[in-house]
């Protein structure tokens, strides 16, 4: 198959309601497609089949597309239909959007200072009106970020979704895991050193300290990076890679669970954090924050025994009325909800570019 081919396949596969995911690893130039032959949904029940998952930030129906019910196809991406963003202007603000949003921020410094939290990730989602073409915002999405997990994703039940995420929730072959830590986030300026201040080196080392603690139950080898910058298209971000050797019966379901959802995404202590977002947030994160990719074997290559699988942040719902964009910014206690609300003014631009 050609990229135009499996990009027109993408339009059939959803006036025929059939679950698809296409996607492209950070630095990879090659497209993956699991095109599922019926249009049954088909949810994870144990880890140890071969797919593709995508799961909620919360809850445990978790979608998947089995390789055994797909036809699985890779090519490479061709620069040929490539539409530039001219159309992108700067995003006007909606004055209710900001108050509501600050308010979440300062309800969220409040109860950090009460001790009560070590950080929060607070979100919103934004609707924006407009008509997509699904293939053609994939290629432009495709382009735009290379060094991110670049997807889209449809089943019935989940609806159709787009990504370009910068996090890696984890990645395992044989006994090695490998993740990151990734936090703190400003605008990359072409040219420009980062300076990053104490408040986001310690929101940044918060997630850190929660990924390699949770890791120790399940080995005695951990390597971790120094933290450095991470660009993900018109932000920059800290990251800090960690590396474990794993024992040997350690199960893939616990590793993932304890690792989901980050102090990245939802906040520490990690069940009462996301307590608190399920009560003040006011809406549904439905797969924002969840996390997606390869279970148990990797398509692009065909390799088996590798789980590859990223957070899903800067992304997106197409609906029939528009797109829904979500976007979050963690919280400490020197946090300022104006700036948060920038930030995630900031965070949206990434898929606005494509839009
Ligand atoms: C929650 C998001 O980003 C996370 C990942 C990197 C940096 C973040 C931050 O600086 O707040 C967030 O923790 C999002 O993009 O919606």
């Amino acid at each position: 198959m050609t990229n135009t081919d499996i990009l027109s396949k993408i339009q059939l596969q959803l006036d025929a309601k059939k679950p698809f995911v296409v996607y492209c690893k950070p630095e990879s130039d090659t497209i993956t497609a699991l095109f599922q032959k019926e249009s049954k949904q088909y949810y994870l029940e144990n880890f140890l089949d071969k797919g593709f998952v995508f799961a909620p930030f919360t809850g445990t129906k978790k979608a998947f597309i089995p390789a055994k019910a797909s036809a699985i196809v890779t090519t490479k991406i061709t620069k040929d239909v490539v539409q530039k963003d001219e159309s992108y202007t700067e995003p006007s603000i909606n004055q209710q959007a900001k108050h509501n949003f600050e308010q979440l921020v300062a309800q969220s410094i409040a109860v950090i200072k009460t001790g009560k939290f070590n950080k929060l990730v607070t979100s919103r989602t934004e609707h924006i009106a407009v008509d997509t073409n699904v293939a053609e915002t994939y290629q432009r999405l495709l382009h735009a970020y290379p060094n991110a997990f670049r997807y889209c994703f449809y089943t019935p039940d989940t609806g159709l979704w787009m990504g370009a995420t910068p996090e890696q929730l984890l990645k395992v072959k044989d006994d090695i895991l490998q993740t990151v830590a990734l936090a703190g986030t400003q605008l990359y300026k072409e040219g420009e050193k980062a300076v990053w201040e104490s408040k986001e080196q310690e929101e940044q080392q918060i997630v850190t300290n929660y990924i390699v603690s949770s890791l120790k139950q399940y080995s005695n080898t951990i390597n971790v990076t120094k933290p450095h910058t991470f660009r993900a298209g018109n932000i920059i971000h800290i990251k800090t890679d960690i590396k474990a050797k794993l024992e040997e019966a350690t199960l893939l379901e616990n590793i993932i669970n304890k690792l989901h959802p980050t102090p990245a995404v939802c906040g520490l202590p990690k069940e009462t954090a996301m307590q608190f977002l399920l009560d003040n947030e006011m809406y549904n994160r439905e797969y924002y924050s969840g996390y997606l990719g390869e279970i148990n074997h990797d398509f692009t290559l065909d390799a088996q025994n590798k789980t590859n699988l990223f957070v899903n942040l800067r992304c997106m719902k197409l609906t029939s009325s528009g797109v829904q964009l979500y976007i979050g910014c963690g919280i400490t206690k020197d946090s300022d909800p104006e700036k948060e609300f920038f930030e995630t003014v900031n965070k949206s631009i990434t898929m606005r570019k494509v839009l």
